[in-house]
């Protein structure tokens, strides 16, 4: 069973108007596939649709089945259910996610003791693991910490440790790293890499950037006014880009990113291989 299919999606505006159209992707258990297209282009609603939270008046048709739940037919209690232990999303702003009043260890400890239960000394032991493990130097300072308390790269670590409390099946990054400089963003990339290997989690990644995306996956589907143009590995699509939208990404990520010029790809952050074949299609 796909960890996620997605056959079909189109997402109509409360008017009617067509903003993702018949949008289809496939994801087994571990694989990696990179969403990328510029502003507007419909990630953010697609992102959106696979998890039950478009806004209302928005419509979504096609299929989406995420751990062979139909998402678009689930009710509200299906898809809390789903929220967190089979899909978990860092957004691009991780005050989106975070309570500005509550302290940062108080809220990594509310999807613990939502989703695993835990209480007393097994909830404070495994806030300070999930803290630790996204990396987080000062583990006691940034617990007790508010939000406007710690940096942006510090907030999105702890938005990252509370999407994988519940040990999601599938992690969703939506342009996780669009609001850091470039030093933080590489060390919260490779961050995220390596949680999702050593979790053996799949990944979707969105994002503008082909450089930033092919950090952490080796498939891209590139997404233009809301349909797909293009699909299949970050190689092919830098040696040899067939849509004139890719070609201007792929020029754009060559002018802001020195290390991908010359070279096919740049250093792949993605070790293990794992993404396979997350852009293929049934039927
Ligand atoms: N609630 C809404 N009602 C009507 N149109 C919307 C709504 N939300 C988004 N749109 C439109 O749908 C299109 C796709 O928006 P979306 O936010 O998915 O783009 P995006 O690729 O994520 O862009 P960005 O990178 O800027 O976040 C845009 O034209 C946007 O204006």
């Amino acid at each position: 069973m796909s960890l996620l299919a997605v056959d079909g999606l189109t997402v109509r505006a409360a008017g009617g108007r067509e903003l993702v159209s018949g949008l289809s992707f496939h994801m087994g258990r571990g694989d990696r596939l990179g969403l990328i297209g510029e502003s507007g282009s419909g990630k953010s609603l697609t992102v959106l649709a696979l998890i039950g939270l478009l806004s209302p008046g928005m419509t979504a048709s096609g299929s989406v089945l995420l751990d062979g739940l139909p998402v678009l037919e689930a009710s509200q209690r299906r898809l809390d259910r789903l929220r967190g232990r089979a899909v978990a999303v860092v957004f691009q702003e991780p005050l989106t996610a975070l309570d500005p009043l509550m302290r940062m260890g108080a809220q990594v400890a509310g999807p613990l003791r939502r989703h695993r239960g835990l209480r007393g000394r097994a909830l404070r032991r495994a806030v300070h693991d999930a803290l630790a493990e996204v990396r987080l130097a000062d583990v006691a300072r940034v617990a007790r910490a508010y939000p406007h308390e710690i940096s942006g790269g510090q907030r999105q670590r702890v938005a990252i440790a509370m999407a994988l409390a519940c040990e999601p099946a599938l992690l969703i990054a939506d342009e996780p790293t669009a609001q850091l400089d470039t030093t933080v963003q590489a060390e919260v990339l490779a961050l995220l890499d390596d949680l999702v290997r050593a979790r053996g989690m799949g990944l979707l990644f969105v994002g503008h950037d082909l450089a930033v995306v092919a950090a952490v996956t080796r498939r891209v589907l590139v997404l233009k006014d809301g349909r797909e143009v293009e699909s299949g590995t970050v190689e092919e699509v830098l040696r040899a880009p067939a849509h004139p939208y890719t070609r201007d990404l792929v020029a754009a990520a060559r002018r802001l990113h020195g290390t991908l010029a010359g070279i096919s790809r740049p250093a792949p952050a993605v070790r293990d291989g794992r993404e396979g074949d997350a852009t293929g299609r049934t039927g």
